[in-house]
Parts: structure tokens; C-alpha cells; sequence
């Protein structure tokens, strides 16, 4: 289905509600199959987590994980903990391309089962499940923090617990604080200092509990970016938000600062106001080794502003549901921007014009879709395969046209 954006103009204040965050979802899912006594409220409605608790429900050995490369990791790592038990865990052909090796070495040196049944160091693999003894490993931190968050979740359960030491540059690191304070919440010991973290062994329960998670700040992403787009003064309402955050793309708020895009957080929603215009001198530096799903939605909300953007730290965009750096270039670029990527960077040329009806390719990935949409603002333009939101925003099409936007 591809869905072509109008000339769109907003409504002046609406509410929208967005479902809890994906990555926490997913962590607290895994941490439910061991700890029955969590519950969770708020949960995303995204694919990939009705795709993670399915898998987690399944008693088949075949597991098709579809495009969710943080449930394909996290369960990669559960299985293998799982004795007696045989599975095969397989994916899209995107994921048979995402690399899990890191992750499957550092299973093995705790004891793991794992074959690869195609490619070495990528799904499909067979894992089968046996009680891990071995405590220390060491694993390289520069290429996914799923590695490691999927190695902590499931620490508590190993006969020694864990301790992981992290070789070279970490990347992404709000994901791993967010995996360790949701431990730490539902009372699991764990700390993280220099660059080795250690999970306490053996809890065999914890507390009865709800845990309810905040909604998903990198869908919130997209609403900065038609906030950003509009004129002065239109505001937007989200929920359920907070100001102190365990997803790193919170620090949506300080970026979007600089596109005259204002946020208050109110008990349990934040407002999302337009209050000045963008000064189309301003030149956008930004390292976002920490944020790597916003590096789309601001690339382009920086084009459609006519402002200037470099963003470095993109190194793990190249092994996400696409080559992000080169669907960006290639999709700005038909849109008449002048970008320039290497292999974790991005630099975009201020620019005055945009094209007009240029179709967006979405290479299976849902965060084109989303992050081109807003541009329908400033110029009619076609999504290419748009129900690929599923992924993570399922209602994101339905909001899009409740807030104004002129779809067919
Ligand atoms: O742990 C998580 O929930 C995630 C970690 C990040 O991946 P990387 O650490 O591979 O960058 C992020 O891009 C992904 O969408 C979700
Ligand atoms: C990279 C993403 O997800 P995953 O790695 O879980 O497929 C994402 O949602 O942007």
C-alpha cells in the first residue's frame, strides 16, 4: 500500500496517545517469562512486541522472529538458558543479514549450544537450551548494545550470575542503563563501573508487581518533526511522557530546541509547541551514537527546514532493518537534497527547494516511512509501502489523519 500526502495543513491543537515504549516492552516480556510475578501496563502494541510475546508463548521449535532484530537478540539469548529445550529461531531476509556473532561467541563462552544454519554469524541459528555455568565474558560494546542488554536480562537467571567486560567504544548506551535500571527495579542487583557490569546470580523470584511503561519516545520523534514543520504556535499533545526518562531519545526535547519546537511535561502527557522559527543560518552538529532511531526523523525535519545538518556517531545504521545511511541519501537526494555519508556520518546541505511528488522508497523499514511523512507539510509526496510502520508505530497512519494530515 503506498499512501500519498496532500497539501496538509493542521489542526491548530490536538491529543494523540501513543503506546509504551518497544524496547522496554520487549525487556520486561523477556524478564515476565522468568519472573512470572511482573506484570506490565502500557504495553506497545508494536510488531515486534506481539511478534516477542508470541515467541516467548510458542511451544514450537520453529521461532520466525519477522524483522525484530532486539526480539531476535534478546531470544537468542533466553533459549539458550532454556534446558532441554531444541529451537531454531529464523527471520526476514534482512535479518538473515544482521549480524549476531558478537553475541552468540560471548553465549558460547558461558556454555551455549548455538549452530548457524546458513551464514556464519547470522540467523537462522539452533540453539538448544542448557544450564550456563561459566560467568566471565568479554564482548567488543562498538557494534550493538542488544548484545549486551540481552545478555544482562538474562544474567540473574545464570547459575553465577554475569560479569561482562566491555571491550572498545560503547555505543548506545542509554538502551544498556535502561536495561540495568529495569533489573534494578523489579530487584535484581547489578552494577556498572569502568567498563565491567555485574548482574548478582540466582534470583529464583521477585516481588509481585505492575510495571507500567512509558510511552515511546522515538514514535514521539515524528510528532517533533511536524511540530518543527509547522508554523507558529501549533502545538501537539502526547501521551503518557515524562521528563526523567529511561529512553535515550528523550533527548528529543534538547534537539528539537534548536528548531524552535518547545517541550512542557505535564503529569502524564508533554505538549509540543511551535514557539519560534528556525534561523536558516543555524547549522545542526550532532553526535548521536546515543540516539541512533531519531538520525532519520532529524535528517530530514534539518532538509525540510533548509538548515544545515551533520550528524556523526550513525555507525549502526548500516546493520539496522536497512542501510539507513544509504536510504537516506538516496531518498533526500530525490527530494533534491545534497548529502554526503560515510560509514557513521551524514552531512546535508542547506537547501531552499524541495521536489514535488517524489515517491519515497521504504526498503522495509519503518522509520522512512515515518520520518519522510512530516515533509507532506511542505510538498505533496508518496510513501512507498506505508503499512511497513507496523513495526513499531501500528496506528501511526491513523494519528497522521487525525491531526490534519491529507492522505489517499
Ligand atoms: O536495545 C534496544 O531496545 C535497542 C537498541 C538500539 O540498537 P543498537 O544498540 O544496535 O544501536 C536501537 O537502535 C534499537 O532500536 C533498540
Ligand atoms: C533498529 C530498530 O529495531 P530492531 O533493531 O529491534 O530491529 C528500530 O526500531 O529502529
Amino acid at each position: 500500500m503506498d499512501i500519498s500526502i496532500q497539501k496538509s495543513k493542521l489542526h491548530n491543537r490536538q491529543e494523540i496517545q501513543i503506546t509504551g515504549s518497544k524496547s522496554e516492552s520487549n525487556r520486561l516480556l523477556l524478564l515476565q517469562a522468568l519472573f512470572p510475578q511482573i506484570s506490565i501496563n502500557n504495553i506497545s502494541n508494536s510488531d515486534d512486541s506481539v511478534l516477542m510475546q508470541k515467541a516467548l508463548e510458542s511451544k514450537e521449535q520453529l521461532i520466525d522472529i519477522h524483522h525484530a532484530g532486539t526480539a531476535m537478540r534478546f531470544l537468542t539469548a533466553y533459549f539458550s538458558t532454556q534446558q532441554g529445550r531444541d529451537t531454531i529461531i529464523t527471520g526476514s531476509t534482512r535479518m538473515k543479514e544482521r549480524p549476531i556473532k558478537i553475541l552468540v561467541d560471548a553465549l558460547e563462552t558461558l556454555g551455549a549450544d548455538i549452530t548457524y544454519l546458513e551464514n556464519d554469524g547470522f540467523p537462522p541459528l539452533q540453539i538448544k537450551g542448557k544450564t550456563l555455568t561459566a560467568f566471565k565474558v568479554a564482548l567488543e560494546a562498538n557494534v550493538s548494545s542488544q548484545y549486551i542488554s540481552a545478555l544482562l536480562l538474562i544474567a540473574s537467571k545464570l547459575q553465577n550470575g554475569l560479569e561482562l567486560t566491555l571491550i572498545g567504544k560503547i555505543t548506545s548506551v542509554p538502551y544498556i542503563n535502561m536495561t540495568l535500571s529495569l533489573l534494578n527495579n523489579i530487584g535484581i542487583t547489578t552494577s556498572f563501573e569502568g567498563n565491567t557490569i555485574i548482574v548478582k546470580p540466582n534470583v529464583t523470584e521477585v516481588k509481585a508487581q505492575t510495571v507500567t511503561v512509558e510511552s515511546d519516545w522515538s514514535s514521539a520523534s515524528y510528532f517533533y518533526s511536524i511540530i518543527a514543520l509547522s508554523d507558529i504556535g501549533t502545538e501537539i499533545t502526547i501521551s503518557s511522557y515524562k521528563e526523567k526518562s529511561l529512553q535515550g531519545d528523550s533527548v528529543l526535547s534538547d534537539i528539537y530546541e534548536k528548531f524552535g519546537v518547545y517541550t512542557s511535561f505535564e503529569a502524564e502527557s508533554m505538549t509540543l509547541k511551535k514557539t519560534a522559527n528556525c534561523d536558516l543560518n543555524l547549522s545542526i552538529d550532532l553526535d548521536l551514537k546515543n540516539a541512533p532511531d531519531i538520525a532519520q526523523t532529524v535528517a530530514v525535519t534539518a532538509f525540510g527546514l533548509g538548515v544545515e545538518c551533520t550528524m556523526v556517531g550513525l555507525h549502526t545504521l548500516k546493520i539496522k532493518e536497512t542501510d539507513r545511511l544509504v536510504a537516506l541519501k538516496t531518498e533526500l537526494e530525490k527530494l533534491g537534497a545534497e548529502v554526503l555519508i560515510t560509514n557513521q556520518s551524514l552531512y546535508v546541505k542547506a537547501s531552499t527547494k524541495i521536489n514535488t511528488d517524489v515517491k519515497i522508497a521504504t526498503y522495509n523499514d519503518h522509520r522512512m516511512a515515518m520520518a519522510f511523512a512530516p515533509l507532506g507539510l511542505k510538498v505533496p509526496l508518496v510513501i512507498e509501502n506505508a503499512d511497513v510502520v507496523s513495526k513499531s508505530y501500528p496506528q501511526f497512519w491513523e494519528d497522521f489523519k487525525a491531526i490534519g494530515f491529507n492522505l489517499k
